[in-house]
């Protein structure tokens, strides 16, 4: 009862109950159970050589030392402890070193005379944002599966961040909401406050105020846990592989799949879960009919970068923090516009990471500009030292993060987006999973799964 098989009869064939693709946070946790406790045979479709997405874990070879530059820790958030447990992964509370906040316009390379707001005052305004986003948790998190009706949705959620912050007095969290993980959205200020929620949150607010943890690896290696879910595993991933043709109808789906040595593998199965950003040219291969098409074409979504980057010119025990001109010396809702780099935080043994956040457009090349543009800036305007004998950052490690944080606009999610998005689940025999079904946190992800996998495997 399977779709024809796609092309070449000489492709090996394969047959599964589930077909992953995408084997980051939602991909290779749904692997593991689905096959562990359902019992599924299932098949990992991951375009890199290695688990783990957006764990970026630098292996310095000059010091020894491991230092991740994309992932920090999860939030003690639902099935994050047990799964780490499950793993054999010891974890504890994230190493955080202790820096020094050096403030900076980056578009000018001029310091800039800045008061961050008191530790008080901030954390009064993270308790006031947790109590303003309480009534909302369960419509949000860990996905959009109680979020109400379009005439019902909280005026609250659709007001920009700004009238938000305004309204309740949240000014003094500002900078930190931004810095962590708000900065993801682009343009912070001006989004629904929706967006930004769900890019800080309550898991994470709870974390701030001391009321719930956060974790990580003890190794010091968060890509720790994905390696032992590749173990795990074992040969139901195919690594450096993607689809480039699929045939997806109620019955099931047939997936051709090619590696990096242009070698080709016919996957069947009777479900596909697709657990990687929908952007149109990750759904190409998928070919989306027009319903879909048109949920997918209303997001728009933020292209992020993080590098290791080395220069002697950068200051040890510093994170260079950009902050506009205009928010000396306390104009908290003062904030870079697309396309920014959000820090350069010392991390030890010489090494800087770097943070940035961009437009769709915000390609890998021009991220690496902008860090270069932006450290010469610092030196020629006297912020930062010139150095005799180096003049370019040199990059020691880089990941090209891609689209994160889909989002559409008010107008949208007026007109039922939400509704709409999810009515996709299971057509065509064919789930998603990921950031753009839940919100940007490892741990919300595995929630997310919980919800999902039983739902999916209800269906025939
Ligand atoms: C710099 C940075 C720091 C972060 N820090 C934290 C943090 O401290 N804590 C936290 O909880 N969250 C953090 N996040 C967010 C978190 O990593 C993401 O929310 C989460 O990884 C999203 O999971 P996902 O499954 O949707 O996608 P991903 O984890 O990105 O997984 C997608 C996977 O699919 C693969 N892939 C992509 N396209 C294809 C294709 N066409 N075919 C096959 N495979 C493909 C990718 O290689 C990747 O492995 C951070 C994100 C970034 C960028």
């Amino acid at each position: 009862s399977s779709p024809l098989p796609l092309g070449s009869n000489a492709a090996p064939f394969v047959l599964k109950d589930v077909a992953i693709i995408g084997g980051g946070a939602s991909g290779a946790y749904a692997a593991v159970r689905l096959k562990e406790d359902f019992k599924k045979s299932v098949i990992l479709i991951e375009k890199e050589s290695r688990l783990g997405g957006h764990v970026s874990t630098y292996d310095d070879p000059v010091s020894g030392k491991s230092y991740d530059f994309g992932v920090q820790n999860w939030n003690d958030y639902g099935p994050a402890a047990a799964f780490f447990a499950r793993m054999n992964v010891s974890v504890g509370a994230p190493a955080r070193t202790p820096l020094v906040s050096n403030y900076v316009d980056f578009t000018t390379g001029l310091a800039v005379n800045y008061s961050a707001p008191a530790s008080a005052d901030r954390t009064a305004a993270l308790a006031a944002f947790l109590a303003a986003i309480l009534p909302y948790e369960d419509m949000l998190l860990p996905g959009y599966w109680n979020f109400p009706r379009p005439d019902a949705i909280p005026a609250d959620l659709l007001l920009p961040f700004g009238e938000f912050v305004a309204k309740y007095h949240l000014q003094a969290a500002v900078n930190q909401v931004f810095e962590v993980t708000g900065m993801g959205v682009g343009d912070m200020i001006n989004t629904p406050a929706l967006y930004v929620i769900q890019a800080f949150g309550g898991p994470m607010i709870r974390n701030f105020l001391g009321q719930a943890g956060a974790l990580a690896p003890t190794s010091r290696r968060n890509i720790e846990i994905y390696e032992a879910v590749a173990k795990r595993l074992g040969g139901d991933v195919l690594y450096s592989s993607t689809v480039t043709q699929a045939v997806r109808t109620s019955a099931g789906v047939t997936l051709l799949v090619k590696d990096a040595k242009g070698k080709t593998k016919l996957v069947v199965a009777k479900k596909l879960l697709i657990a990687i950003e929908p952007t149109a040219e990750n759904m190409e291969p998928f070919e989306l009919d027009k319903t879909e098409k048109e949920v997918f074409g209303k997001f728009k979504y933020s292209k992020v970068h993080a590098g290791v980057v080395s220069h002697p010119s950068l200051p040890v025990n510093v994170s260079l923090v950009n902050t506009p001109a205009s928010a000396s010396p306390a104009n908290y809702l003062e904030l870079p516009k697309p396309n920014f780099i959000v820090r350069f935080d010392y991390l030890g043994s010489n090494l800087w990471r770097v943070l940035m956040v961009g437009d769709d457009k915000f390609d890998q090349a021009a991220a690496q500009q902008l860090v270069r543009d932006n450290f010469q800036d610092m030196v020629a305007a006297g912020t930062l030292p010139p150095s005799l004998n180096s003049d370019a950052v040199e990059i020691k490690a880089w990941a090209n993060h891609g689209a994160m944080h889909m989002r559409v606009s008010v107008e949208e999610l007026k007109a039922g987006f939400v509704q709409k998005q999810y009515a996709l689940q299971g057509r065509r025999s064919t789930w998603f999973t990921g950031g753009a079904w839940s919100v940007q946190f490892q741990s919300v992800l595995w929630a997310f799964d919980d919800i999902l996998l039983p739902k999916m495997l209800a269906t025939k």
